[in-house]
């Protein structure tokens, strides 16, 4: 099944930088793992904000909630997810 998925994400000012490094390269380190397995088809940086854009492909809704709220960075996030559906005019 798969899934687009708008992640914008908004670390609070304040927060230990040492600490923010640290989450940020735990959430690389996830998201590339992820990439790896196939389920982490597409990540896009949405241009001029904090943001991004990506495309999973997994087994269930279950699956992808789980995925997602287990990122390092999913405290200081807002998602908007979209399942997605075959276009009849595609053809690929
Ligand atoms: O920077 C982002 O958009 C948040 C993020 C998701 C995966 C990753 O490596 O960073």
């Amino acid at each position: 099944m798969l899934y687009c998925v708008e992640m914008d994400v908004a670390i609070p000012h304040g927060l230990d930088p040492d600490h923010v490094a640290r989450l940020k390269a735990d959430e690389k380190a996830r998201a590339q793992d992820l990439q790896r397995q196939g389920k982490w088809l597409h990540l896009w940086r949405v241009a001029g904000r904090y943001a991004n854009i990506s495309v999973f492909d997994v087994e269930s809704h279950d699956e992808l909630h789980d995925i997602l709220s287990g990122l390092p960075l999913f405290p200081f996030m807002t998602m908007r997810v979209t399942p997605l559906a075959r276009h009849p005019s595609a053809i690929g």
